[in-house]
């Protein structure tokens, strides 16, 4: 598996999603995954390695290939290994609503997202989960709203054990921003292909080039 992690390319075809899903020790990556690909909760899943799962869903009507790597846990302080976040072309940061440390991390993961990927636009969505325990919850949805608010990124609260609905929401929302941009995406590189808008943006340039010039000649005849 390590192999298959090293040779991972980033997805070229828009018919294909890759989601990684990130998250501290213990805050049930692993649950939530399966959750969504089985419908089953498994309580204890014992998961020392990378994993990558792939299913077919329709997504707005068209049916796409989600392919979902499942990571070892993250450690405080340590980066994130490069490839699977250039792999990805969505994130999934789960955190546990009893264990605000996880909350943390999952900010921390994002700082480094952003970093990396230098996309504000990079789809993530923040799953606060284990809502079942909402009486020992410890990170308030008030909290995680305002920060992913600030962050631009996606969030909803999951039980990858009581409620299956909730994580299949949180894929569905996920995989519909990813669709979003990309046919956003799509539609700028075909305008900016147009012959038209190539000529108008050369032109443009052209003319902010001259400006340039002539600030700098102007600046230099001062002296
Ligand atoms: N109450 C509750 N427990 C959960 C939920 N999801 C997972 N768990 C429990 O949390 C523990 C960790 O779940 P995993 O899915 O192994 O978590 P993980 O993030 O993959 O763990 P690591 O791979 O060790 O980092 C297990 O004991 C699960 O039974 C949930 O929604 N509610």
């Amino acid at each position: 598996m390590e192999d298959k992690i090293h040779k991972l390319v980033p997805n070229g075809s828009c018919r294909d999603i890759n989601i990684v899903v990130l998250g501290a020790k213990g805050v049930g990556k692993s649950a939530t995954i399966v959750r969504f690909l089985t419908g089953r909760f498994i309580g204890d899943y014992d998961s020392q390695m990378e994993a990558i799962f792939s299913t077919n869903i329709p997504i707005d009507g068209k049916q796409y290939t989600i392919n979902i790597m499942d990571t070892v846990a993250y450690v405080p302080g340590k980066e994130l290994k490069e490839d699977p976040v250039f792999w990805a072309d969505a994130f999934m940061l789960v955190f546990s609503l009893t264990d605000v440390s996880s909350f943390k991390a999952a900010q921390q993961m994002v700082d480094y997202i952003r970093r990396m990927r230098e996309d504000d636009r990079m789809p993530i969505l923040a799953a606060a989960n284990k809502s079942d325990l909402v009486h020992l919850r410890t990170v308030s949805s008030a909290d995680c709203e305002a920060w992913c608010l600030d962050q631009n990124c996606l969030s909803c609260e999951i039980s990858a054990s009581e409620d299956p609905m909730s994580v299949k929401t949180a894929f569905g929302m996920l995989c519909h921003r990813v669709r979003v941009i990309n046919k956003k995406r799509e539609k700028l590189s075909w305008t900016l292909q147009r012959p038209a808008v190539a000529a108008k943006l050369h032109l443009r340039q052209s003319l902010k080039n001259l400006a340039e010039k002539k600030l700098w000649r102007s600046r230099t005849f001062t002296f």
